[in-house]
């Protein structure tokens, strides 16, 4: 069913900190101004009618004659160069000096600059946080978390977190205690799927920023146009974490096909079959590091996109088959949901990395081995040994709630093995 919020009033404020969620956010607007038919400087780019106007994630202005469409979203970071970056790009015009901060010594000043915004909203449905798990600001986002939960109990926050090459066991402490859905991408994982998939030898952040927004891009997709599944930002918490601290979402994004093998004269039309199966049968089609062939679940959403997906399509001998490598826990209640979203896709014109299809999917999905392998990540740098007796202590709190949470993933995971008497030996297969 589809949701009953018109679409224009579904406001989520993005906010972008540090370098690696300021230049993942510059991307995504650009690639949001490229869907919503938006020119850099946030005018209409062409005069025609467009079914959904850009509200959701624009907050709509008069300039001139001309109405224009400002990203919802604000930017923080301790020194200026990630900032400077968006300042100077081709869409420098679209945004106000008032949504870059360029300092996080206080909350304060940030929290001033999210009221401003969100006093204008008629149906503020929560934020959508953009950041790394290590770095400067890393602790600046531990307290803008805290912050956002005491003073807007009631919104929904959701997270696009990147884990580089290290992470920083409180802030991963922090992140799992006050946001409400964690969207993890690893920068290693990604590189793997640039290389293996889009035959990118030597990727580099830009590569990897362009995926994090594409994969973004479709998660959003149904909440900016009409949609029927994760159309409203608290569907993601009901449909997907079916225990409050089992937040962790994979992401999964298909086709990648590299844009080298893009025709000039139309898109790439692989059938719904075709496209989902490296999804059961081949790795690095996740954003996080994947380490076994069958995927322990605790529920999935398969997210289609593209104007030409034909229902039937998507029917049971994929799901039949998906299910043979995709095994839930006989105890959620939420389990495995497909929407297909008619809206056409959308690439980086010609500095995308990936060849435009009529059709793509992204899959959200909550998974036992992927979270366990999170939480090992960020026991493996727990340093208990500070000086600092608040740290410490902050640090030992840290330590006791990841072990706890990996020791309950496993718990999980061992009875989805036992109940469906699964071989973990097992390597990718193709089924036919
Ligand atoms: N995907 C991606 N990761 C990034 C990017 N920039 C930095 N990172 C990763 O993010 C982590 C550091 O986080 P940043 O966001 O740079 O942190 P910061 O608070 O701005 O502070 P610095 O420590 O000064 O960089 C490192 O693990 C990097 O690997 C980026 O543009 N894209």
């Amino acid at each position: 069913m589809a949701c009953e919020i018109p679409n224009a009033l579904r406001e989520i404020l993005h906010l972008h900190v540090g370098s690696a969620g300021i230049e993942i956010g510059n991307q995504c607007w650009e690639l949001y101004c490229l869907e919503h038919n938006l020119d850099v400087d946030g005018r209409i780019a062409a005069e025609q009618s467009q079914d959904v106007p850009p509200k959701c994630f624009f907050l709509e202005w008069n300039a001139d004659t001309r109405k224009k469409y400002r990203p919802q979203a604000l930017f923080v970071d301790v020194d200026s160069s990630a900032i400077d970056n968006v300042k100077t790009s081709k869409y420098r015009n679209l945004y106000t000096d008032s949504q870059f901060f360029t300092s996080t010594d206080s909350c304060s000043l940030i929290l001033d600059g999210i009221r401003k915004q969100v006093e204008v909203y008629d149906n503020f449905q929560g934020f959508a946080l953009f950041h790394s798990t290590y770095g400067t600001c890393s602790s600046f986002t531990s307290q803008l978390l805290k912050n956002l939960t005491s003073e807007y109990s009631k919104k929904i926050t959701i997270t696009n977190s990147v884990f580089g090459s290290s992470v920083n066991a409180s802030s991963m402490y922090n992140l799992l205690k006050y946001a409400h859905v964690v969207i993890p991408m690893e920068n290693k994982a990604i590189y793997s799927l640039c290389k293996q998939r889009l035959d990118i030898d030597t990727p580099t952040y830009s590569n990897v920023n362009k995926l994090i927004a594409m994969c973004w891009s479709n998660i959003t997709c149904s909440m900016r146009f009409d949609g029927y599944i994760l159309a409203d930002l608290n569907e993601f918490q009901t449909t997907l974490v079916p225990y409050p601290a089992m937040k962790m979402l994979s992401s999964y994004l298909l086709p990648l096909i590299p844009f080298s093998f893009s025709t000039h004269t139309n898109f790439i039309s692989p059938s719904v079959y075709d496209m989902c199966t490296p999804l059961f049968s081949q790795p690095n089609t996740c954003f996080i590091h994947q380490f076994t062939p069958y995927k322990m679940t605790l529920a999935v959403n398969l997210l289609f996109r593209g104007e030409n997906i034909v229902p039937k399509e998507v029917g049971q001998k994929l799901i039949m088959d998906m299910k043979k490598w995709w095994r839930f826990s006989d105890g959620t209640p939420t389990g495995f949901r497909c929407g297909i979203n008619y809206q056409r896709t959308y690439i980086f014109g010609d500095k995308s990395d990936v060849a435009l299809t009529d059709k793509q999917v992204c899959v959200l999905a909550n998974q036992t081995a992927t979270s366990k392998h999170l939480c090992e990540t960020s026991l493996n740098q727990c340093d208990k040994f500070t000086k600092d007796e608040e740290e410490q202590t902050e640090v030992i709190e840290a330590h006791d709630y990841l072990q706890g949470l990996r020791a309950d993933y496993q718990q999980i995971e061992t009875e989805i093995i036992q109940d469906h008497e699964l071989d973990m030996t097992t390597s990718f297969v193709s089924e036919n």
